[in-house]
């Protein structure tokens, strides 16, 4: 029976404090204080009634989540960021730094004690001003907590989609020019629903494997004993790493898209790595054996089967004890039928209903799958739109095969798609 492991756990558990919910300023100054603004004067009236309208505009401009107060990142207006470098891993594909014009000292989404931590995965909208669209990116986690981070700096990996309007225009701009931004918008509650699961195995097409890392940095960040396996498929091997050339006459270890078809781990010592093959190499170092890091390259006839699949959820979950409770079958956060309806931006996280354990929290290991939308449906069928919003689906695809194939992997995994 998998104990969980409290003092492990505490980073993650503070965040359910209450008066810590996302999107709440908690830092806002008290400005106006009516006995403050009526002076002791012959005239009370006349200066109760500037008070009251003074009082009144300051209140406004204070209070009001429109107000020109919000120069830092909230999820109700865009504030202006500055590029500050951009670096192409392929002709479509980039990684672009931005630093917010007015920073914030105190970026609530990356501090371990702030409401957005029990949230690994989040996103932010970007503001297209000419056509007034905008869409969501997901910023890259930091490698550590450093004083540029605090700042609030943010970093994106993009690709630029065939006429794409968002995507398109993002790849046009240049260092110095401005973007803007809205956010964060959080997505499942990844916390609640591993519980005293252990594994993640996250199944990536291109840029989403930003998702992942993040997934993969607050589960080994948080846990002692959780270990994930980032699958990672691409369509150029530029995405991961440079071409230099090579006067080897064979495939040398690094060269992991020479081998065949089959996947090739990304280790630490990777060669000439890109922008994110690096920051996943410094993961490697950081977390060692917690974290395996496989690599597909589509035009090199790679890819991953279920077979690959099946093993990742087995590799990623050997040795550990099935969590006590994964049965809940009127849970919103465990059982896979219920999550058919489900969006994944979830501000609220249901609560779970699955029966109580003594001494162990329910929970189940997560198999989550994200990409673009045709990789999506064919390793766990497709995202389905259903009232306005575009939910998850019945499981199907690779994912549906393997579960009915190995119904111990059906009860203990739950599937998500991003
Ligand atoms: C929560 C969330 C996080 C996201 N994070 C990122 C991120 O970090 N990096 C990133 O690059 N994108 C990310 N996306 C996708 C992004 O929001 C846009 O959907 C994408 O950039 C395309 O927008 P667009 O305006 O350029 O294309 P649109 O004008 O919306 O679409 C133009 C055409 O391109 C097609 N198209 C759209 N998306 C794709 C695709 N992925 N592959 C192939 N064809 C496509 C459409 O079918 C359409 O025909 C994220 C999406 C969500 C919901």
């Amino acid at each position: 029976m998998g104990l969980p492991q409290e003092p492990s756990r505490l980073v993650w558990l503070r965040s359910d404090a209450p008066g810590l919910l996302l999107g709440q300023d908690l830092e806002q100054p008290r400005l106006y204080s009516p006995k403050a603004s009526i002076p002791k004067s012959k005239r009370p009236g006349r200066f109760l009634a500037i008070g009251l309208v003074f009082g009144g505009i300051l209140y406004y401009y204070t209070t009001s989540p429109t107000s020109s107060k919000q120069t830092t990142l909230n999820s109700k207006t865009f504030v202006p960021y500055q590029i500050t470098s951009r670096e192409a891993l392929s002709p479509s594909s980039f990684v672009i730094t931005i630093t917010p014009r007015n920073p914030d000292p105190n970026p609530p989404y990356l501090l371990p004690s702030s409401s957005g931590w029990r949230h690994p995965l989040w996103s932010v909208e970007f503001k297209q001003p000419e056509v007034q669209i905008s869409r969501h990116y997901t910023p890259l986690p930091p490698s550590q907590i450093s004083e540029e981070d605090r700042s609030g700096v943010l970093r994106f990996y993009i690709r630029a989609v065939g006429d794409g309007e968002m995507s398109n225009y993002l790849c046009r701009l240049r260092v110095g020019q401005d973007v803007w931004l809205r956010g964060p918008h959080v997505g499942f509650d990844l916390v609640n629903r591993l519980g005293a699961s252990k594994g993640i195995v996250f199944l990536a097409g291109g840029t989403g494997i930003v998702p992942g890392m993040q997934a993969a940095q607050v589960a080994l960040d948080g846990y002692q004993d959780t270990s994930v396996s980032l699958l990672w498929a691409v369509r150029s091997r530029r995405e991961v790493q440079g071409t230099k050339p090579t006067s080897s006459a064979g495939p040398c270890w690094w060269e992991f898209w020479k081998k065949g078809g089959e996947p090739t781990e990304l280790g630490v010592n990777i060669r000439d790595p890109g922008p994110v093959a690096r920051q996943l190499a410094e993961m490697k170092a950081k977390y060692g054996s917690r974290i395996d890091v496989q690599v597909v390259v589509d035009e090199e006839g790679s890819s991953f089967s279920l077979e690959n699949i099946r093993k990742a959820l087995v590799r990623t979950t050997e040795g550990h004890q099935p969590s006590a409770s994964v049965t809940g079958a009127r849970c919103f956060l465990h059982n896979q039928k219920l999550h058919e309806e489900a969006s994944e931006f979830e501000s609220d996280s249901p609560p779970c209903s699955c029966a109580p354990t003594e001494g162990a929290l329910p929970g189940k290991n997560l198999f989550i799958v994200s990409g673009p939308d045709g990789f999506v449906s064919h390793y766990a069928g497709p995202k389905v739109w259903q009232g306005g919003k575009h939910t998850q689906g019945p499981l199907g695809g690779v994912a549906g095969q393997i579960q009915s194939l190995e119904p111990r992997l059906a009860s203990e995994w739950l599937v998500l798609k991003l």
